[in-house]
């Protein structure tokens, strides 16, 4: 009789599908043109919806601020309205969600590009639960950006200009991507703030605190 030999264990290292450490996960892409208003409504969002809001742009300013030896590339990269290589933002955003207690993320200003979204998709496994789309005119975007002072860097004209047409020809086909799946939600931005935040509440309605 032959010897009888274990088949070696399969070892598989799969990562189930929206889990974050264990945790399962909620998180809403919102996207939009500069200046659509997406920062703002995210804070309204995370008020009346308990969303923790994860700006990938904010993440990257402070990574600048922190002496990180990718800040120099990442302050050319914003003043010229370009996109950061997906590793450095992804890197960014997994880790403030692993050090979040929270289960729902708003994750403003991410994927940019395509290389944004499938290096997401692909080293956390999380897919949105919807794309929130600010949809807003180039015009009223720039007024707004000039208006804005905060003392960003790329909010001057030619600044913005720069980031308009990254908008057009690298973000829009993203918005595109996952409208084909249904998945985008479209807001008209250009209203005024209040009513804007209107049609987001309906929208996150289903996410709404429960009443005790
Ligand atoms: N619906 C609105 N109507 C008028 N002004 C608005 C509206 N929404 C936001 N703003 C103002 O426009 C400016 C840009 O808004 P906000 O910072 O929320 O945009 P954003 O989409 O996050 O921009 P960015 O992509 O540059 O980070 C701010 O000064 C804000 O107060
Ligand atoms: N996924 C991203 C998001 C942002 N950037 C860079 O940051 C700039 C500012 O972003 P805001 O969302 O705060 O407007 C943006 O113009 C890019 O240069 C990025 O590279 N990747
Ligand atoms: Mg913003």
């Amino acid at each position: 009789m032959g010897t009888v030999v274990d088949a070696p264990a399969v070892v598989t290292e799969e990562v189930a599908e929206n889990t974050l450490g264990g945790k399962k996960v909620t998180v809403v892409f919102v996207l939009g043109g500069p200046g659509s208003g997406k920062g703002t409504q995210c804070a309204n969002i995370v008020e009346h919806f308990g969303f923790t809001h994860l700006s990938a742009g904010d993440l990257l300013r402070a990574e600048i601020k922190s002496g990180s030896e990718n800040g120099t590339m990442i302050e050319n990269m914003i003043k010229e309205g370009k996109i950061v290589p997906s590793e450095v933002t992804i890197k960014l955003l997994q880790e403030a969600m692993i050090k979040n207690e929270n289960d729902k993320f708003l994750i403003d200003g991410f994927p940019r590009n395509e290389e944004n979204r499938a290096a997401f998709e692909n080293v956390t496994k999380i897919s949105p639960a919807f794309v929130l789309f600010f949809d807003c005119s180039e015009e009223e975007m720039e007024r707004r950006l000039l208006g804005r002072n905060q003392g960003r860097v790329d909010d001057n004209i030619e600044t913005i200009k720069k980031r308009f047409k990254t908008f057009v020809e690298s973000s829009l086909p993203v918005i595109e991507y996952y409208n084909s799946k249904d998945k985008v939600k479209k807001i008209d931005a250009a209203k005024p703030i209040p009513e804007v935040f209107e049609d987001v509440k309906t929208i996150f309605a289903p996410y709404a605190p429960k009443a005790e």
